[in-house]
C-alpha cells in the first residue's frame, strides 16, 4: 500500500484519468459508493445522518455518499456550506444525481445556522475539505469545523479529516477531530506522523479502482502490510543449518548493563538465526549465558579501544552485526574501527548511536551497510534537530538524513518509518504503548539483525522485522496474555512464535 502527498495524489488521479481513461466522475462515484458501504457496514440503519459537503471534489464524493446511503434505508440530510455557483464540475454532477433522488438538501452558511440543525442527528459525514485544503481555514469553513467538532456527535471524515494537511511538515490550524476516516485509494503522509495522525480517529482504506501502475514512478513510501510480511518471509530450507541461518556476533554491555545484550541475542535466536555471538566483557559472560545458553561469546577487554586485528579478524566470519546496546557513552573507538575495516551490514542502536556521531560527518571509508535504529530522541542528537521538527517531518527528516549519511534509518515510534540510502521509506504501524519500556528496543535490534541475515533486501528486513516486533505485542494484548501495563521486553520474545505462526 503506497503512502502518498497531497501532489503525488493529484498526479495519480491524472494518470488515471488521462492514461488509465476513467472519469473523474467515475472515481468519484466510485469513492462515494465505497464510503457509504463501508458505513452500511459499521453504523446502526437508525442513525441520522448529517452529510455535510464544501466547494471541491471532497464535497463531490459527500453527494454521492448521500445517495448511497438513502438507497441503503438511512434517513439522510445533506448540507451544502458553499454557495451553488461554487459547486463545479465532477461535484456539480454529481449535487444533480443526489437532487435528482431527493430533495433534502439545505444550504448552511453561518456556523450558528449549522450548529442548530446537527444537534438532531447522531451521525456527521465530513465531506468539506480533502485533500486540496492550503493554508489556514477561512470562514466560514472554520466556524462550521468547530461546531462539528463541539457537538456530541459521530463524526466521519470522507478521504481526511477537513482542515487536516495530507503531507508532513505542515502546522495544523483547525481540522475535524473524527472518530474514523474512510480514505480513499492510499493513505496520506500525514496518517503517520505523531502530531496529525490522531485526527484521523480508526482508519479504513477505500479502494476507487485506480491501477497500481498509476503509483509507480510517483510515490516512493509503502506501508507495510500483513500480506506484505507474509509475501516475503523467508522460508527456511529443508537442509537448513546453523550457518544458513545467519551468524550474527551482538557488541556491547556495560557491566552494569549486560541485560541490553542478553534481550538482544534471545530476540535474535528467537527470530530463527542460526548462532548468536556476544562480544562483550569477561564479566558479563555467566549473566548473559545464564539468560541465553544457545549463544556463544567473545571477550572484549573493553569498549573504548579500538578492535584488535585478531578481533576483526572473528567478527569477519559472521552474516552481520549489531552494535551498540547497553554499551555506554564514554568516548569509544570500537564502532569506528569496527566499520572502517569489516564490509558487513552493522545495526548501530542505543549508545552505540552516540558513538557514531562523533565520526559520522567525516567521510570515513564507509564500506558497510550501516542500519541506525534511533527512537526520535536519538534522531534529534543525530541530526540536531528539536523533537518537535522530527514528529512534524519524520519522512522528510529521515530521507534527507538517509541520503546524507548514506545509510538506513529505523525511525522507531508508534508508527515506525524505515528509510533507505536512496530514500524509498516504508511504514510499520504494528505495536501499542506496552512497548514503550526499557529494553523493547534491545529486542528489536536482535530481531533486525536475523532478518538481516535472511532477507536478500535490506529494506525487506527492516520492514518485517519492525512489523513480527510490532505484531507480537499487539497479539500478547488481543490475546489477553498480557495488559499494556504489565507487557515486559522479555515477553515480546516469547510472543514471537505466535507471529511467525500467523505468517506461516
Ligand atoms: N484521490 C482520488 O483519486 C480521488 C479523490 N477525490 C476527492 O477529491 C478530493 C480533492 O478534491 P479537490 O477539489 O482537489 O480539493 P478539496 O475537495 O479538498 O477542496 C478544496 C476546496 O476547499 C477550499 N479550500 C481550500 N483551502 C481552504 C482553506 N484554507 N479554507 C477554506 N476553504 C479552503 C477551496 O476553495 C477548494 O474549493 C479528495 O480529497 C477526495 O476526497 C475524488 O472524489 C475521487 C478521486
Ligand atoms: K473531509
Amino acid at each position: 500500500m503506497y503512502i502518498v502527498t497531497a501532489e503525488e495524489m493529484y498526479e495519480i488521479d491524472r494518470y488515471a484519468i488521462e492514461k488509465g481513461g476513467i472519469a473523474g466522475k467515475l472515481l468519484m462515484e466510485n469513492a462515494g459508493s465505497q464510503v457509504a458501504h463501508q458505513i452500511k457496514k459499521a453504523y446502526d440503519i437508525n442513525q441520522r445522518i448529517a452529510i455535510v459537503v464544501g466547494s471541491g471534489n471532497n464535497g463531490g464524493d459527500g453527494f454521492v455518499i448521500a445517495r448511497y446511503l438513502v438507497d441503503y434505508g438511512f434517513d439522510v440530510t445533506l448540507f451544502q456550506l458553499v454557495a451553488d455557483e461554487k459547486i463545479k464540475g465532477d461535484a456539480a454532477y454529481h449535487k444533480e444525481l443526489w437532487l435528482n433522488q431527493s430533495d433534502k438538501l439545505e444550504l448552511v452558511t453561518e456556523s450558528n445556522q449549522l450548529k442548530d440543525r446537527l444537534i438532531a442527528y447522531h451521525l456527521v459525514v465530513d465531506a468539506i475539505l480533502g485533500i486540496g485544503v492550503s493554508g489556514e481555514i477561512r470562514e466560514p469553513i472554520r466556524g462550521m469545523i468547530e461546531v462539528i467538532n463541539q457537538l456530541d456527535l459521530t463524526r466521519i471524515s470522507v478521504d481526511i479529516p477537513s482542515g487536516l494537511p495530507a503531507n508532513d511538515g505542515e502546522d495544523v490550524d483547525i481540522a475535524v477531530k473524527a472518530d474514523q476516516t474512510y480514505i480513499i485509494e492510499a493513505p496520506k503522509v500525514s496518517t503517520f506522523c505523531e502530531p496529525t495522525s490522531n485526527y484521523y480517529g480508526n482508519w479504513d482504506i477505500v479502494k476507487i479502482g485506480i491501477p497500481t501502475s498509476a503509483y509507480l514512478d510517483v510515490a516512493s513510501r509503502r506501508w507495510r502490510t500483513t500480506s506484505d510480511v507474509q509475501a516475503s518471509f523467508p522460508n527456511r530450507g529443508t537442509y537448513a543449518h546453523k550457518g544458513s541461518n545467519g551468524r550474527g556476533v551482538i557488541i556491547g554491555a556495560q557491566p552494569t548493563m549486560p541485560g541490553s545484550v542478553l534481550l538482544s541475542s534471545r530476540a535474535a535466536l528467537r527470530s530463527g538465526a542460526g548462532l548468536i555471538t556476544v562480544a562483550t566483557l569477561k564479566e558479563n559472560i555467566s549473566i548473559i549465558a545464564n539468560g541465553c545458553v544457545e549463544a556463544t561469546y567473545h571477550v572484549l577487554p573493553n569498549l573504548i579501544d579500538r578492535l584488535s586485528d585478531k578481533d576483526l579478524k572473528a567478527f569477519d566470519q559472521f552474516d552481520a552485526i549489531a552494535v551498540g546496546m547497553g554499551m555506554g557513552r564514554a568516548k569509544s573507538e570500537l564502532l569506528s574501527s569496527l566499520i572502517e575495516n569489516l564490509d558487513k551490514p552493522v545495526v548501530i542502536d542505543a549508545d552505540g548511536l552516540y558513538h557514531l556521531k562523533t565520526f559520522l560527518d567525516q567521510k570515513a571509508e564507509k564500506r558497510a551497510n550501516l542500519i541506525i535504529t534511533p527512537h526520535y530522541g536519538e534522531m534529534a542528537m543525530l541530526s540536531n534537530l528539536p523533537v518537535s521538527e522530527i514528529k512534524k517531518a519524520p519522512f522528510e527528516v529521515s530521507k534527507q538524513f538517509a541520503i546524507k549519511h548514506n545509510l538506513y534509518i529505523v525511525l522507531k515510534g508508534k508508527n515506525t518509518i524505515i528509510t533507505t540510502p536512496n530514500g524509498t521509506q516504508m511504514v510499520s504501524n504494528q505495536g501499542n504503548p506496552g512497548l514503550a519500556k526499557g529494553g523493547t528496543g534491545d529486542v528489536l535490534s536482535g530481531i533486525l539483525l536475523t532478518m538481516i541475515m535472511q532477507h536478500p533486501s535490506i529494506l525487506e528486513a527492516l520492514a518485517n522485522g519492525s512489523y513480527i516486533h510490532g505484531m507480537a505485542a499487539d497479539l500478547l494484548i488481543d490475546l489477553k496474555q498480557h495488559t499494556e501495563i504489565d507487557l515486559l521486553a522479555t515477553d515480546v520474545i516469547e510472543g514471537l512464535s505466535q507471529v511467525f505462526r500467523t505468517l506461516s
